[in-house]
């Protein structure tokens, strides 16, 4: 089962890897025309209904494949507003074809024919049918022709099939097309199953890769759109340079503002490291249990993202009062070094992703190794069973909610200094504020991973973790921006 975000999200990932949309197109286009001889004989009559979105792409590619039929393709819409130019490429090839273009409703008609391909809407639709689409959906679902659906028919959206608990139902549009057979691609979309369509499922090709690997498509994915959101750190005391790095980094994910609540003894050079982060001391030299009620208060009324752990240190009572604010907290948090030994038997409702380096992820009962993509089967179990996100630190990063799983090959060598898992933590905050926890991880991986891969082109092996912290903005809206 795949919602149409994630299906965007993968495409891009595949586009990465050397398999082009629009060779995705083609196969599509392919699968289309199979289904429609698979419905009509030879001396069939065929009629398209395209709209200016890839949907009608994958029919103009049908189209060409069906030169045998008497095939008639109505583009809703006027070719120059063909949204996509690989759609546009495939509207261009059927230059002999028997085309025709209806630019308002009142000229619509669809023509007598055996079989009708509805490709007016795929997985870019939101809300009910506008015309011209409206007056040809009813067209369609009046005539007696065999409908079948390209993905999905027009007016389904697979995005709005899904509700917050994960739970499905059919969210198809009043006035959308019913379909009597649908070829969808790569997946089954979430409540399609719902609709009295015959579904049948075509592999276009998309690599497996696409999916199992992160790539740019899960970045723009998880991409903030703008600053909003407080990122708190709840850190230092034995230590001071990580609660910074982390807290700057969630500013430079995209979060508005970065507290970070340390020790009074600690506090004042923790500020003095960036004027961007607002400090705030509490009485001693390390985390108490004393201190956990004002930081949950803090936390929560804020509506925060937690940052839990780095520069703790390793004292008892620091501890205790880690796991004292997990037990009572309930919002987002980011869990990272000493505090990740509070989270194997913890009872909390906050939702939370653990970073573990290697050595963490073994103390807290994970696999013990140096090639996690190899172990990340027992790393997906191991999550299921903590029962939270868990992004995995090493050569290739494995992030997993115990479900899906997913591995981050961005990275260089020189990303072994000190600070980076540090950086890491305080990006995937600043993702936890718009993104779900494994699509932050994810993500913030990618993102981190691809920093230490520009420090590494613009300073070699021997860049530190704070000259990552502006390349992170680069990546997360400049190379996003450059792929569109
Ligand atoms: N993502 C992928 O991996 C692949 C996608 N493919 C095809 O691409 C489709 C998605 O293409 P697009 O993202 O271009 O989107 P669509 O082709 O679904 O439609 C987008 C267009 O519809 C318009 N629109 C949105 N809501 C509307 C409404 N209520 N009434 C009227 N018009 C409305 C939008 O303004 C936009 O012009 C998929 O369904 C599939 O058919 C395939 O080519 C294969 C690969
Ligand atoms: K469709």
């Amino acid at each position: 089962m795949i919602t149409g975000e994630r299906m965007a999200a993968v495409d891009e990932n595949a586009a990465a890897l050397g398999v082009t949309q629009k060779q995705l197109m083609e196969s599509s286009g392919n699968a289309v025309a199979r289904a429609v001889r698979n419905a009509a004989e030879p001396d069939s009559s065929v009629a398209i209904v395209a709209g200016r979105g890839n949907n009608g792409g994958d029919a103009f590619v049908a189209a060409r494949f069906l030169e045998a039929y008497d095939c008639t393709t109505i583009l809703l819409g006027r070719p120059s507003a063909i949204g996509t130019e690989i759609a546009r490429e495939n509207w261009d090839a059927l230059e002999n074809a028997d085309v025709r273009t209806v630019t308002d409703s009142s000229s619509f008609e669809l023509p007598e024919c055996d079989v009708v391909v509805d490709a007016m809407l795929g997985t870019g639709i939101s809300g009910e049918l506008r015309e011209p689409a409206a007056t040809a959906a009813r067209a369609i679902n009046d005539s007696d022709a065999t409908v079948i659906a390209v993905d999905v028919p027009s007016g389904f959206d697979a995005d709005a099939a899904v509700d917050g608990d994960g739970g499905v139902t059919a969210a198809h549009a009043e006035n959308g097309v019913e379909a009597d057979r649908v070829v969808t691609f790569h997946d089954e979309k979430p409540g399609l199953e719902e609709l009295s369509a015959d579904v049948t499922v075509a592999d276009i090709g998309i690599p497996a890769a696409a999916e199992r690997y992160v790539g740019p498509g899960d970045l723009r994915a998880a991409r903030p759109d703008g600053r909003t959101g407080r990122a708190f750190v709840i850190g230092g005391g034995p230590y001071t340079g990580a609660p910074a790095l982390a807290a700057q980094a969630a500013l430079r994910s995209g979060m508005e503002l970065s507290f970070v609540s340390a020790p009074d003894a600690v506090a004042g050079e923790i500020q003095s490291y960036a004027e961007d982060l607002i400090v705030q001391p509490y009485d001693g030299d390390r985390l108490v249990p004393e201190q956990v009620d004002g930081l949950v208060e803090t936390a929560e009324r804020h509506d925060d993202v937690v940052i839990l752990g780095p520069g703790l240190g390793t004292a008892d009572e620091t501890l205790e009062a880690a796991r004292q604010f997990l037990e009572s907290y309930t919002g987002p948090a980011v869990i990272d070094a000493d505090a990740l030994g509070v989270v194997p038997d913890l009872e909390t409702e906050a939702t939370l992703v653990c970073t573990p380096n290697r050595r963490e992820l073994a103390r807290m009962g994970g696999p013990d190794t140096d090639d996690l993509a190899a172990a990340a089967d027992e790393l997906e179990e191991f999550a299921a069973d903590l029962g939270h996100v868990v992004l995995a630190k090493g050569v290739d990063d494995v992030a997993t909610d115990g479900e899906r799983t997913r591995i981050c090959r961005a990275g260089t060598p020189g990303m072994a200094v000190g600070g980076t898992g540090d950086l890491l933590a305080g990006i995937v905050a600043g993702l936890l504020e718009h993104a779900g926890p494994l699509e932050a991880a994810t993500a913030g991986a990618y993102v981190n991973g691809r920093a230490g891969e520009r420090g590494a082109e613009r300073m070699g092996q021997g860049f530190l973790a704070s000259d990552l912290l502006e390349e992170v903005p680069a990546v997360l809206w400049g190379e996003a921006d450059e792929d569109e």
